[in-house]
């Protein structure tokens, strides 16, 4: 293996420290953040990181709640759910665990949380906001890559970013954030013509498509940095990304693991983006009452 490997999980550890520190001073101050998880149904999946969202809450100090609701829920019922927790003082970030039901609208759903408390930052509002380069909540798992780009040093400026998938929650908030950053980006997809051509071009390669190993290292530029957002299950069952490490590890500069790598951040942005709700509240708190003295 020639490339160095991006460890997800030492920089989720190093962020979260220091996250741990932010919700000390919040408590302080007066405001405990809390975050509130709906799950629909009982994909095994979705339990399993719903559960590791709550855990890595009351790690920090956070108070997290889980709203399980079954898999029959109208979707009325379940948008007033999202309006209760919009209206509670002690909430600051709410999410309903994707996917959903098919006889539910994610639009609606996602429409329906305040966007203050918006912290999978997928509401078209906070989508606006990122497009046009304000601060907000960002989508968790693209803003998670971004900080691991960040914590080693690779420069994003000027290089060719290429993005495979055009998913609404990875794909497409990547190729924005990245350009945001001034990168050139391309995205190319199940359409695209002759795939690898465009990936060979890419100084940073982000792989969200969800095939297992359909990455190889023929569709890669020797040093290039490869992300890998995928999250599937090999021929024996075991779990591997959309890029085949083994093969892509002895042609590129940086590489990101599965798992290990982006999965471990995108929890972590989330108690990043629920802590800064929070901050947004006591900042509200203090102009309030500056005013009213
Ligand atoms: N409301 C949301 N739903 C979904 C999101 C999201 O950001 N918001 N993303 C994905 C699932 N997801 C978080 O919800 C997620 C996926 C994977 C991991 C992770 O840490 N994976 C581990 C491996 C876990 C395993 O062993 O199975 C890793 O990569 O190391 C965290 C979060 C879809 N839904």
């Amino acid at each position: 293996m020639t490339a160095k490997l991006i460890d997800g999980k030492k920089i989720a550890q190093a962020t979260r420290e220091n996250l741990k520190k932010e919700v000390e001073e919040l408590i302080e101050a007066g405001i405990k953040p809390g975050l509130a998880v709906i799950l629909v149904g009982d994909n095994q999946a979705s339990r399993t990181y719903v559960t590791s969202k709550q855990k890595s809450c009351k790690a920090i100090g956070m108070e997290s709640i889980l709203i399980e609701l079954p898999e029959s829920i109208t979707e009325n019922e379940l948008l007033q759910h999202i309006e209760e927790l919009n209206n509670r003082d002690d909430i600051h970030g709410i999410l309903v665990q994707l996917p959903l039901p098919k006889h539910i609208s994610d639009k609606k759903v996602i429409e329906t949380i305040s966007p203050e408390k918006d912290v999978d930052g997928f509401h078209p509002i906070n989508i606006g906001k990122m497009m046009t380069g304000q601060d907000t909540f960002f989508p968790c798992t693209p803003f998670g890559i971004m900080e691991m780009l960040k914590y080693e040093g690779i420069t994003i400026a000027g290089k060719n970013a290429v993005i495979v998938g055009r998913s609404n929650i990875v794909g497409k908030p990547m190729g924005q954030l990245l350009l945001n950053d001034n990168a050139t980006v391309t995205y190319t997809h199940s359409k695209t013509k002759d795939l690898a051509s465009c990936t060979k071009e890419a100084d940073i390669l982000v792989a969200a498509i969800g095939k297992a190993k359909m990455i190889t290292s023929e569709y890669v530029k020797e040093g290039a940095t490869v992300i890998d957002v995928g999250m599937n299950r090999d021929e024996n069952g075991k779990l591997c990304g959309d890029v085949d490490f083994a093969d892509v590890s002895n042609k590129a500069g940086h590489i990101t693991p599965v798992p290990g790598g982006v999965g471990p951040m995108t929890i972590t942005m989330l108690l990043y983006n629920t802590v800064k709700s929070a901050k947004n509240k006591l900042n509200h708190r203090n102009q309030e009452k500056k005013r009213v003295q």
